[in-house]
């Protein structure tokens, strides 16, 4: 029996054709595990499914097919135990950062007093460094800024599990390094297990334990759960000099760019067969050069950004 914190078994979504005909299958036989405390990745082309998963896992959304076991529990609904943060962190317009991170913060432990939702709140608004910002409105702050709120709120009712879809999309490249930098120094601290959507690649090196990947849809599955063997604590500008970083990175990259269309709805294309219960290919890019830290790197990419808008 598996020691997952987190099982998904078989997943499945279909919706029906919008004028009779065949159901549309989003995705199908999708199988992983996560470990408590793990950060973990997923990425694939737009369309795949990707959101979908992550409302499911969220009790937003139930699946076609298949289930989702959270600490020994089936998810049949929302729940305080699963803490989601959306690209567009959906503030509360009438609310200062700090009220709106203790209107949640409320509503997880409501027999705490005042004072102590409050101090709480006031805390998870420090770790995302908006000490001084926290009487301020949405209104009043930066793209940033509410993002922060949206993880400083996420993170202050210190789900069992926390979602994350795109939260970074929005943001301009140079404050996205820097909430990457604090989500990682914040992680580091709290040890949260985490499901996150990127369509960055360097993101997703960066931040995560392991990258799911996902073949293109119709019928799309996890393919591979690419482990990222970098040590931590990591940081932007270390985390690209260490000598297994272009060996994942050309990993991820040749999958989006190649395979992921390849391996599109087919499970019996050579060397696509999933093992047996659906669950994805273990791969580690990084162990091949193990050891062996003065084997140049292959630069062979540039910077890349999913989705490149395309269907399989
Ligand atoms: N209510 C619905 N009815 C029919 N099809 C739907 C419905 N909701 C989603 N879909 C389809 O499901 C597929 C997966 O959508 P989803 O948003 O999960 O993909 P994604 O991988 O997250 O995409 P992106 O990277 O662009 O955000 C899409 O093709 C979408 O059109």
């Amino acid at each position: 029996m598996s020691d997952d914190f987190l099982i998904v078994e078989n997943l499945a979504r279909r919706y029906p054709a919008p004028r009779g005909g065949e159901p549309l299958t989003v995705f199908e036989d999708v199988s992983f595990g996560i470990r408590k405390g793990e950060f973990v990745c997923i990425i694939g082309h737009s369309g795949c499914g990707k959101s979908t998963i992550l409302n499911i896992l969220a009790g937003l959304d139930a699946p076609s097919r298949g289930a989702v076991i959270m600490d020994g529990k089936e998810v049949a609904g929302p729940s305080l135990e699963r803490g989601v943060i959306f690209q567009n962190h959906s503030l509360l317009p009438w609310k200062s950062a700090l009220r709106n991170t203790a209107f949640a913060v409320r509503a997880r432990w409501p027999e705490w007093s005042r004072e102590q939702v409050l101090a709480h709140a006031l805390r998870y608004i420090e770790l995302v460094g908006l000490k001084g910002a926290e009487h301020r409105k949405p209104s009043q702050l930066s793209g940033g800024m509410r993002q922060r709120v949206g993880i400083a709120r996420a993170f202050a009712i210190e789900p069992k599990l926390l979602l994350m879809d795109e939260p970074f999309g929005a943001l301009d490249a140079l404050t996205r390094g820097m909430i990457q930098e604090e989500l990682v120094r914040i992680w580091g601290d709290t040890q949260q297990t985490v499901f996150m959507i990127t369509h960055d690649v360097d993101e997703a090196i960066l931040l995560a334990d392991r990258v799911l990947l996902m073949t293109n849809g119709p019928r799309a599955r996890v393919a591979e759960s690419v482990r990222i063997d970098i040590p931590r604590p990591r940081t932007r500008t270390e985390v690209i000099h260490h000598p297994a970083y272009y060996a994942i990175r050309n990993h991820l990259v040749e999958f989006l760019v190649r395979r992921s269309k390849e391996l599109a709805g087919s499970a019996e294309v050579e060397g696509a067969m999933p093992v047996p219960g659906g669950a994805p290919l273990e791969v580690n890019p990084a162990a091949a050069i193990a050891g062996d830290p003065s084997r140049p790197a292959s630069r062979s990419f540039a910077a890349i950004r999913f989705p490149l808008k395309e269907s399989s």
